[in-house]
């Protein structure tokens, strides 16, 4: 869904590029003697909206009036809990428990609109939909207890603000894509999916995909399933990864392609296969197609769209959203499922594209006595999936079956109607019915796809500087009727349940595609060779440029990055900030390179005694090849581990901004030179392995574990209970795991982690206990804490409720009060 920036258009980048945010704050003249008059920018209305929107019969007539008067009011404000998060539970009881009667008994007194309420569709009341806008909950002085919550949450990764479409989305997509269609809860998923999002920045729904992943998999323990979450923007791949990186979890590759050319990681045809225990070829058994698209279903959100709206943003997308869908269904294991999904109501980006993508059509092309049987893309290969009885309390409608397509103001009802000046930007795939224009066919009966996406529509001019002309064939004539079950299409409309518009379509793919010879009218990228971009069940394809390294991934012999990191190494508008990466295969994204120091490997292992069951070999990576300076060490799982070593294969053709969970990360303060191991164990990767370590932990009572989060540093003769004190000053120097537990008593005892476990990193140094993470995360921490103690004594609470005479920390250290990349500074 949403607008994208890769269909190279002047008019779609515009429009990509123009933020979404306050978009209902009113500009005011600048001055009195201001020559501009004071005017809405906004105005909720547009006639060539509603001239298109009428003719295609998108609602009756009789509901057009609720319809756009909803499309007219800002959007209610709508968040998600994340089920992985380990206060997800008291998150949900505090909303059922206090929130919702607090907010009702003082903001709508008397009223029976319910204030806030979970979404009935989601499960566990993991879902909420407040009837507040955004405005109304920062201006609202009643609800600010209320904003702030859902501020300071959304910061922490506890929930996550999401359009309420935009989670059913989502959420279908988590059911069909990695449950056999089981819709009504978190279910344990046994098989290893490899799940791809398409255009997924800034990744709400890989967010929940990975929430769904992640959900039944015990504590220490990685899923088997992994995701490729793809956007060409980098910025937005940024987004994307801030995102997920509050998922912690090792089963994502973040990457950065054309979706419409995203390599196939096909192996020649001469690697030794028989050498390879893993797949010769990147496939996917679910793929999230969310495509970029002129976004009118988000009117709501974005209300100067109205101003914007024009019937050409729609027709200048269809082509890019073939191509992206095609690709995805290409890539698409046989068996697989795929969703293809739009923000937009449009049916020339919705319908339209799902037709063509899956219709079987043989269409007697009847020009010069010719009649060569023509399958519309894939030729039956991909098959709708009725969901019609999924999720019932989910108000939906059925896909249009019949539409016609507007250009410049005239209305078209078949491709044949087209005049052939016009046939590079309407194309047949816009029509119900598809066809082909007589100038696409060659001698040899094969097809040429027309439409570029730099198709004249939206070619810089404003389309709807057509004001709805009046044409003669839109009233003469219905529109062409699809026989393609496109009814089993779902259409969202806001004023069914008070939401934004959505389109979604749930596709199977029951055999290969056919070998069908597609030849577009203008290279649209050079990203990935040729052969990569064709349709991968066609044949294997038999010449891969891209060298193929014949060394195992762990030795591939890269220059080093200046400075690894997954996240940072993406080039940035601060030149000079950092050197950029030139040396790996993708230009300034550093490679990904896997971690073998056996040096250093064995030195964590013993500093923190990892067992056995966590595999630390060949599940480590860097962005840096030199071992002497890598900083941070990431955690990749099983499947992932065989998606890298099947790119390394195939000559690194996937261009990775992010990989794995950091897991560890070197310690560069005196301090950290005198420890035994020089890397401590981060924020993310503690849930991971804490299960796994049994050295270098210490279980603190409530009282002591509060003072930490408090004072963030505390001298080891300052705990409460002094024999937790000694045993914090008997660790080794370096980094060390608190467990909130009862105290030095059970610090013998085996560790018990399950999801209720809470526990920080710290640093032992000399004389103090250091907590190593940040005091947004310490302040919530030591909420949740408070608040699921009730039970531990005010008294014990109370009892150094003064921060300790001469609590410092070593001198040698300090937070910087940010999150996990709390740094002991340099001496
Ligand atoms: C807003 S939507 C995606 C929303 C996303 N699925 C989510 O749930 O958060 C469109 C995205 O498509 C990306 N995009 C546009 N053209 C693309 C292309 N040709 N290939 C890949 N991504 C593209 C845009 O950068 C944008 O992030």
């Amino acid at each position: 869904m949403g607008r994208g920036n890769g269909g190279k258009s002047r008019t779609q980048r515009k429009h990509f590029q123009e933020s979404r945010e306050n978009v209902w704050k009113f500009k005011r003249a600048r001055s009195d003697s201001d020559p501009i008059p004071f005017t809405n920018p906004y105005a909720t209305q547009n006639l060539a909206f509603d001239h298109y929107y009428k003719e295609q019969g998108i609602v009756s007539s009789q509901e057009w009036d609720a319809f756009v008067q909803l499309l007219r009011t800002p959007l209610p404000a709508a968040f998600r809990i994340n089920s992985t998060s380990r206060f997800c539970a008291d998150i949900r009881s505090q909303l059922e428990n206090d929130f919702v009667q607090s907010i009702q008994a003082e903001v709508v007194d008397g009223d029976d609109t319910e204030a806030i309420i979970p979404l009935p569709w989601y499960p566990e009341n993991l879902a909420w939909h407040s009837n507040f806008s955004r405005k109304q909950l920062r201006k609202n002085q009643t609800l600010g207890r209320f904003h702030e919550f859902l501020k300071l949450e959304n910061e922490i990764g506890n929930i996550t603000r999401q359009e309420a479409v935009s989670m059913i989305a989502g959420w279908l997509s988590a059911c069909t894509l990695l449950y056999e269609l089981t819709f009504r809860e978190f279910n344990l998923c046994t098989q290893m999916f490899i799940c791809y999002t398409v255009c997924a920045a800034p990744g709400s729904k890989t967010f929940q995909l990975l929430e769904v992943l992640h959900h039944s998999t015990k504590v220490g323990y990685l899923p088997d399933g992994m995701v490729i979450a793809n956007d060409l923007d980098i910025q937005r791949c940024n987004l994307l990864i801030h995102q997920t990186k509050r998922m912690c979890t090792a089963n994502l590759i973040v990457t950065n392609h054309e979706a419409q050319h995203f390599p196939g990681c096909l192996l020649n045809k001469n690697y030794d296969k028989m050498e390879l225990d893993r797949q010769a070829q990147l496939l996917f058994d679910r793929v999230l197609c969310d495509v970029p698209c002129s976004g009118d279903g988000t009117l709501r959100k974005a209300p100067d769209l109205w101003r914007k709206w024009n019937t050409g943003t729609g027709n200048g997308l269809h082509n890019l959203q073939v191509l992206i869908a095609m690709r995805g269904a290409s890539l698409l294991k046989v068996g697989g499922r795929m969703i293809y999904s739009t923000c937009s109501m449009n049916p020339i980006e919705n319908e339209a594209v799902v037709a063509e993508l899956s219709a079987v059509e043989v269409v007697g092309c009847g020009y010069e006595g010719k009649t060569p049987s023509v399958l519309r893309r894939c030729g039956g290969s991909i098959e709708l999936v009725d969901v019609s009885s999924e999720l019932p309390q989910l108000i939906r409608r059925p896909g249009l079956k019949s539409w016609k397509v507007c250009d410049k103001g005239k209305w078209f009802i078949s491709c044949k109607d087209v005049p052939k000046f016009r046939r590079n930007v309407v194309l047949p795939s816009m029509f119900p019915n598809g066809g082909i224009y007589q100038d696409d066919v060659d001698s040899n009966c094969n097809i040429n796809i027309k439409g570029d996406i730099n198709a004249d529509v939206v070619n810089g001019h404003s389309e709807d500087d057509v004001q709805a002309v009046d044409n003669p064939v839109m009233h003469e004539f219905a529109g062409e009727v699809s026989d393609f079950p496109l009814e089993q299409c779902m259409r969202f409309v806001p004023h069914d349940q008070n939401t934004g518009a959505f389109f979604i379509a749930v596709l199977q793919k029951v055999s290969p595609l056919p070998a069908i010879q597609v030849k577009p009218r203008k290279e649209v990228g050079k990203q990935v060779d040729a052969a990569n971009q064709g349709n991968d069940d066609a044949q294997e394809l038999p010449v891969n440029p891209l060298k193929v390294n014949s060394v195992t991934c762990g030795k591939v012999d890269f220059k080093e990055a200046e400075d690894p990191c997954n996240v940072e190494n993406i080039p940035k508008n601060t030149p000079g900030k950092r050197k950029l990466q030139f040396q790996g295969k993708w230009r300034g994204i550093d490679p990904v390179v896997f971690f073998n120091d056996d040096v250093v490997i064995n030195s964590i292992k013993t500093f923190y005694g990892i067992d056995d069951q966590f595999s630390l070999d060949g599940h480590l990576v860097t962005r840096n090849s030199d071992t002497n300076h890598v900083k941070r060490i990431y955690y990749i799982s099983k499947s992932v581990k065989e998606v890298l070593e099947l790119n390394f294969s195939v000559g690194q053709q996937l261009k990775i901004t992010s990989v794995g969970l950091k897991i560890f990360e070197r310690q560069t303060s005196c301090e950290g030179r005198s420890a035994q191991c020089a890397f401590r164990i981060t924020s993310e990767g503690l849930p991971l392995i804490l299960p796994h370590i049994s050295k270098q932990i210490l279980r603190a009572s409530a009282i002591d574990f509060k003072h930490l989060l408090q004072y963030r540093a505390v001298k080891f003769a300052d705990f409460v209970d002094a024999k937790f004190g000694e045993s914090a000053a008997s660790l080794m120097p370096g980094c060390c795991v608190v467990v909130l537990g009862e105290g030095s008593r059970a610090a013998t005892a085996t560790l018990q982690v399950d999801e209720s476990t809470i526990a920080i990193g710290c640093w032992k140094g000399r004389a103090s206990l250091t907590v190593m993470v940040g005091a947004l995360e310490c302040q919530e921490l030591l909420k949740r804490l408070l608040m699921r103690l009730d039970t531990v004594t005010e008294k014990d609470f109370c009892m150094r409720e003064d921060q300790p005479s001469d609590i410092k920390g070593d001198e040698s250290q300090e937070s910087n009060g940010k999150n996990d990349d709390v740094k002991v500074t340099e001496c």
